[in-house]
């Protein structure tokens, strides 16, 4: 069954990762995607051409999330190619491993910028467009089990993932009354470039896959189906909702 057959999906940081597979796999699901994309024109391509082989239109927009004119563009040039917007998945996020006592103001600030800033003024220009379109529609973000527990070297980034679920708590009812849905999935541990340096360390990444009582980190395609089913119709009465997508490790404490 094609959950998003006919919709219009955005989705940020897509040219990898997590963005990437939800694009590709809302595309599968029927809808045209469009992409934001920070830096690499050819990962932005290569998600395009995945797109297409699906069946479906995509569109690479480029842009820094944490710019508010990024947002407006992003949505301006998904409206002009597709016809409207149906659906925002917030995705884009760094999580520059740091510790916390010689913690750079800039890292802070930029990670702040781009994971708390950047969802927020995406999330804001697809309300706009949606409340104008009057036919409501879906926002999605990538929280994380880090919006529920900490990090010793991660002090400035589990405070934005914790923001961006309250994010999605408070547009859904500033939200609701125009028919749009607002829920955060909250994913694990899963392989991505985000982590790739942190789980290279082999003690630390046997940890990780110990506390996940399904016995393994997560893949980029296990997000596709929580994404896609909260983005569709199937989910129509959730709203304000966490989706924790994460092999079972928060609950796994002995
Ligand atoms: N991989 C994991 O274990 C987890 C990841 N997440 C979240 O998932 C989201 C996606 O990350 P992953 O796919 O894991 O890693 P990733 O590094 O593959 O993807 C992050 C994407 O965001 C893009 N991006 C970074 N800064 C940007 C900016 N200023 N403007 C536009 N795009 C920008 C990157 O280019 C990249 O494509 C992030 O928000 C991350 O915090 C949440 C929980 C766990
Ligand atoms: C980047 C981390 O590996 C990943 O990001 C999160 O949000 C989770 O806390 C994981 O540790």
């Amino acid at each position: 069954m094609k959950l998003l057959e006919g919709k219009t999906v955005l989705v940020t940081g897509a040219s990898t990762g997590i963005g990437r597979a939800a694009a590709i796999g809302a595309a599968q699901h029927g809808a045209n995607v469009a992409i934001n994309y920070h830096s690499r024109d050819e990962d932005a391509e290569s998600c395009i051409a995945a797109i297409e082989a699906a069946g479906r239109r995509g569109l690479a927009v480029k842009g820094d999330v944490a710019d508010a004119a990024t947002a407006t563009d992003f949505v301006a040039r998904a409206v002009d190619r597709f016809g409207g917007v149906d659906v925002m998945v917030s995705n884009a996020g760094i999580c520059p491993f740091h510790a916390f006592l010689d913690m750079p103001a800039e890292t802070v600030e930029r990670t702040f910028r781009v994971n708390l800033h950047g969802a927020y003024y995406m999330v804001q220009a697809a309300a706009r467009q949606m409340v104008e379109q009057g036919r409501g529609g879906s926002m999605v973000a990538v929280s994380s089990i880090s919006a529920l527990v900490g990090g010793e070297f991660q002090t400035h980034y589990t405070p934005t993932k914790a923001g961006v679920h309250s994010l999605m708590q408070s547009t859904a009812i500033a939200l609701g009354k125009h028919g749009i849905r607002c829920n955060s999935v909250l994913p694990g541990t899963i392989l991505t470039e985000i982590n790739k340096d942190d789980l290279a360390d082999e003690e630390k990444r046997r940890y990780m896959e110990a506390r996940t009582p399904l016995g393994r980190l997560g893949q980029p395609e296990d997000m596709v189906g929580p994404i896609v089913f909260l983005a569709s119709d199937m989910a129509a009465y959730v709203t304000g909702a966490a989706l924790l997508v994460d092999g079972g490790m928060y609950v796994n404490l002995q």
